[in-house]
């Protein structure tokens, strides 16, 4: 059961408020639930969601394919309204985007070379062009793609495409990022380097970022605070704190001992959740 747009309004704006000093919380779910309805049927997509980011966090959202991972960022990102609860997000400086999203695949505009799309959001803003040069230029450095700054987007490997769209994601200066598995398509060898050169960039801004994979591996790598969640409707079913030391590096990583040990626990969840699903499918 969907809200109109002026009772949703009431409920988000009145949240998107400008914080105190001593706020350290930045975005709070309270009883978070998603219906849709499809035909006559009504699907819950997610149910009784309660979370509190803390601002700088860097979180990651894993569970079954269909629990409702998408439909909870859209909801972060206000694409989506939810059905019922609470969202409340602080913005600190009004000069800022809230947030900015970074999806999987096809979010470069393709008339524009790698330049202006990462320039896009600043220049929408109307930001002075020096500003807006100098942002540019950082993340071009940053993510290794100044050989391509005239460059379009067919001309670059799938790898390089994600890249420019994590330069854009930055160089918005958002005080949220919203990331829907934007290294799911790419192979091994790139995700691994995108991996390490988000975790790198996102070490040195230190913005809240909410992350949704579907891999165990690449949470636990980037992750301060990993949520499992159940299979349909999405539920959060545990959240892990990811304890390993910054920087990191991620052969040191996956060569730890803790590593290890947070795979098993949030596997053995997962794990669980995963069979759930394929059980009521097969219903
Ligand atoms: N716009 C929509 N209309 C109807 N149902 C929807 C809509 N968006 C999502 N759903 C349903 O809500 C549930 C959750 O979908 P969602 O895409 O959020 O899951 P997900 O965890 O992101 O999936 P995946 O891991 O496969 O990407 C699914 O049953 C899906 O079919």
């Amino acid at each position: 059961m969907g809200l109109l747009k002026e009772e949703y309004m009431n409920k988000i704006d009145p949240h998107i408020q400008q914080s105190q000093a001593h706020k350290k919380i930045k975005i709070s779910l309270k009883n978070i639930g998603k219906q849709f309805k499809i035909k006559n049927k009504i699907i819950t997509a997610i149910e009784n969601i309660d979370l509190d980011i803390q601002t700088g966090e860097f979180v990651c959202i894993v569970g079954p394919s269909g629990c409702g991972k998408t439909t909870l960022l859209r909801i972060l990102a206000q694409l989506e309204q939810p059905s019922e609860g609470t969202l409340t997000m602080v913005h600190d400086d009004l000069n800022k985007p809230l947030n900015s999203m970074v999806f999987q695949e096809h979010a470069v505009f393709p008339w524009m070379t790698v330049k202006k799309n990462i320039a896009y959001g600043l220049t929408m803003r109307k930001l002075p062009k020096d500003q807006v040069e100098a942002a540019v230029e950082h993340y071009l450095q940053k993510t290794g793609l100044k050989k391509f700054a005239n460059s379009y987007p067919h001309q670059l490997s799938g790898g390089m495409k994600q890249r420019v769209s994590v330069a854009r994601a930055f160089a918005n200066d958002p005080e949220i990022l919203l990331m829907d598995e934007p290294f799911a398509a790419l192979d091994e060898q790139n995700r691994i380097i995108l991996q390490q050169e988000l975790v790198r960039i996102w070490e040195e801004t230190r913005k809240t970022v909410v992350f949704i994979t579907h891999s165990i591996d690449e949470a636990i790598f980037l992750a301060d605070r990993v949520y499992v969640m159940t299979s349909h409707p999405g539920m959060i079913a545990r959240s892990f704190s990811i304890d390993l030391p910054r920087p990191r590096k991620i052969e040191q990583v996956r060569n730890s001992p803790r590593f290890q040990e947070l795979f098993n626990e949030i596997w053995n969840i997962l794990r669980m959740e995963v069979n759930k699903a394929k059980q009521s499918e097969m219903l």
